[in-house]
């Protein structure tokens, strides 16, 4: 499954929404991304979020903090932020310095504007089948698997990981599909046998290789959201949490790292931040996105 070509589409489609929004309303959503120190990954990520919200034409901010920052001084920002009529999106780029509160800080986000579904209330929003703000990446899961697969009622799926970011929200979102899902993790007893019966395996444990193709059901679609860089003779390279040779032998369809997730995130981002603005305006928002409610 190529990411690459179908968060370009879906990028298109933001784009095009976007300016029909200019065009018949005179507004063009806005979104503000934080940085917080100097992660060089991070840096890569924020500044493009940057180059593809402008490209979408949309307005970007993006606000960069030294790693010594008090938490203190975040928050004040997000306040500013969240006062701010033009600014629709906030993004706080994770991980934290370690002297800050994650929680603190993402609670303290405006959860209309919340654009990365990570408040506290947009948690509870999408668990209770609510309208909520949706995590891009496993959104970005989503709209591949239902690209691929269309319905998905019915199916096993199988998701490798519970982390807040990816692992539960994509449990919550293959549930609302009828998927019949099971949350699997590192302490999991027999891992190997629950991957084999799923139809949809969803990977995000963040361990290179460590899904193998024996693991996989002959025919199962394969998401795989880790990004794990390693180094092999003496060149650093990515890789995700599932053997992709071993298993392009076996899957139905699978995602390639890079190139497959990664890509998706922030065009999901970009149809996020279009959502909030809609919403904030009480305008119909694009079904590309929509989820719940
Ligand atoms: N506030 C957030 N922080 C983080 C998130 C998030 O969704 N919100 N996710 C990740 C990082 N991330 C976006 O922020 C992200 C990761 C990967 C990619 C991507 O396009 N990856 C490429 C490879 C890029 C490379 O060479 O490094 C791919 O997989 O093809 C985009 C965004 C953690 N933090």
């Amino acid at each position: 499954m190529d990411g690459k070509s179908f968060s370009a589409v879906l990028r298109g489609r933001v784009s095009a929404a976007v300016g029909r929004l200019v065009a018949e309303r005179g507004v063009a959503p806005g979104l503000a991304v934080v940085l917080v120190g100097e992660d060089p990954a991070s840096q890569v990520y924020v500044r493009n979020k940057g180059i593809q919200t402008r490209d979408a034409g949309m307005n970007s901010w993006e606000h960069r903090l030294p790693a010594e920052t008090p938490q203190q001084d975040l928050l004040a920002l997000i306040g500013r932020l969240n006062a701010d009529p033009a600014v629709h999106g906030i993004l706080v780029q994770l991980p934290l310095p370690g002297h800050m509160d994650a929680g603190a800080v993402i609670d303290a986000i405006d959860p209309a504007k919340d654009v990365d579904g990570f408040h506290v209330l947009n948690v509870g929003r999408l668990g209770t089948g609510q309208k909520a703000m949706v995590p891009c990446t496993p959104l970005g899961c989503l709209l591949l698997l239902k690209e691929q697969l269309g319905d998905l009622s019915g199916l096993d799926a199988v998701v490798v990981g519970r982390s807040n970011i990816v692992g539960k929200p994509m449990a919550q979102l293959l549930l609302a599909e009828n998927c019949t899902v099971t949350v699997a993790h590192s302490r999991t007893r027999d891992l190997a046998e629950h991957c084999r019966r799923a139809d949809i395996l969803v990977a995000a444990v963040g361990r290179a290789g460590m899904i193998r193709g024996d693991w996989i059901k002959p025919g199962a679609t394969v998401i795989d959201v880790g990004i794990n860089r390693i180094e092999e003779e003496g060149r650093a390279r990515l890789v995700g949490d599932v053997d992709f040779e071993g298993a392009v032998q076996v899957a139905g369809a699978i995602t390639p790292v890079p190139g497959g997730v990664g890509p998706m995130t922030i065009a999901c981002l970009l149809a996020n931040t279009l959502t909030a603005c809609c919403r904030a305006q009480g305008w119909p928002e694009p079904d590309f996105a929509k989820t719940g409610g």
